[in-house]
């Protein structure tokens, strides 16, 4: 076997409103998805057609065999996840969409299993045989997971797996901004690629308001190569080591929320890069997918396919052309 990616960390249930634009308050009735960042992640490149693996910790309930089984029959290899014997629960995020723009996500994350990966439950030999290891930044935020994180990194950096780092920060589970910082730029600095949003790369650095330039001059002292930070609509930057900086903008969408953005845009960005698509392409694939999950119900079960994304791209691409055209006057 050999994968093209092994994403570790969290998978969960997310919980979304079915009546929305509304508070919750409002809310009576819930659908049922898997949720959490890594784990959508590689549900997204399954949906693409890559052979993409999880490492993770599932409780031993009802969701967490409904979490097998989804991402099994989405076609993620999911011999790495292994199950909790102690009692611990699935972690839970109950979405509200009050509108397009306020959307927020309540966590029941007490015990949550994933947070109990241990070290010994990461197989040198599974991680061994990807292409990419993807690490999201909220298996890091405790022991035993942050310990198992470190080891999948460890095992990757010495079988020569790439490793891309996804900040993934949620408040909920860190102790400190220190703490954050700490580790978040400890595996950044250990990372081929680092994703994340400017308000993520703000709690890497442990101040408010940073500027991309001062960011990938402290990074590129390191291991990464590419660095992706995403300023919501307004876009997002690649910048490469060598000195490139690729600007990607985001796609005009039917915003119905706007969470599982960033989960769609890692999925669909590595889907380009793995194919050697270029910068420029893994931009546009990132952002297209974005916009097609902001407009869906979900995340997870939203994840495009390539022929979604290449329309997208086209039409999109078209009709700034055309509206370029009219401005300038030419055809
Ligand atoms: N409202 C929107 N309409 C269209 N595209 C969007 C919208 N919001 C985000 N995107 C696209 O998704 C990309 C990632 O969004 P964002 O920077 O919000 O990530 P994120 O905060 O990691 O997402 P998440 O909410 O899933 O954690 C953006 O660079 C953009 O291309
Ligand atoms: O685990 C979370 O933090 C919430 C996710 O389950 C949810 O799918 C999401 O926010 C996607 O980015």
């Amino acid at each position: 076997m050999s994968l093209d990616l092994i994403a570790i960390g969290r998978a969960c249930i997310d919980l979304n409103a079915v009546e929305y634009n509304r508070p919750m308050e409002d809310t009576l009735t819930f659908s049922k998805y898997v949720g959490g960042s890594p784990a959508n992640i590689a549900i997204g490149l399954a949906r693409l057609g890559l052979r993409a693996g999880f490492i993770g910790k599932l409780a031993d309930d009802q969701h967490g065999r409904f979490i097998s089984r989804y991402m099994s029959e989405a076609g993620v290899d999911t011999s790495g996840l292994t199950v909790d014997r102690e009692g611990r629960k699935t972690g839970l995020a109950f979405t509200e969409i009050i509108s397009p723009d306020e959307c927020s996500i309540m966590m029941y994350r007490d015990e949550a299993a994933d947070l109990f990966l241990r070290p010994e439950e990461v197989d040198e030999n599974y991680i061994r045989q990807a292409g990419i290891l993807l690490v999201s930044g909220t298996g890091l935020s405790r022991s035993p997971s942050r310990e198992a994180v470190l080891k999948a990194l460890q095992i990757a950096r010495r079988n020569g797996v790439k490793v891309v780092f996804e900040l993934d920060y949620r408040p909920y589970t860190w102790a400190s901004p220190e703490e954050t910082a700490l580790y978040y730029s400890l595996v950044a600095e250990l990372s081929d690629i680092v994703i994340g949003t400017r308000d993520e790369f703000d709690k890497l650095e442990n101040h408010i308001g940073g500027s991309n330039e001062d960011t990938i001059q402290q990074l590129f002292r390191h291991q990464p190569q590419l660095v992706v930070i995403k300023h919501g609509v307004d876009g997002s930057y690649a910048y490469a080591r060598t000195g490139e900086v690729y600007r990607g903008r985001a796609y005009k969408a039917q915003v119905l929320k706007t969470f599982g953005a960033g989960d769609s845009y890692a999925a669909a960005f590595l889907y380009a890069l793995i194919n050697d698509m270029g910068i420029t392409a893994a931009l546009q694939f990132g952002s297209a997918a974005a916009a097609i999950v902001v407009s869906k119900h979900s995340s997870s079960a939203a994840m495009p396919g390539v022929a979604d994304i290449e329309a997208l791209i086209a039409a999109q691409e078209a009709a700034a052309t055309d509206a370029q055209s009219s401005l300038t006057g030419k055809e």
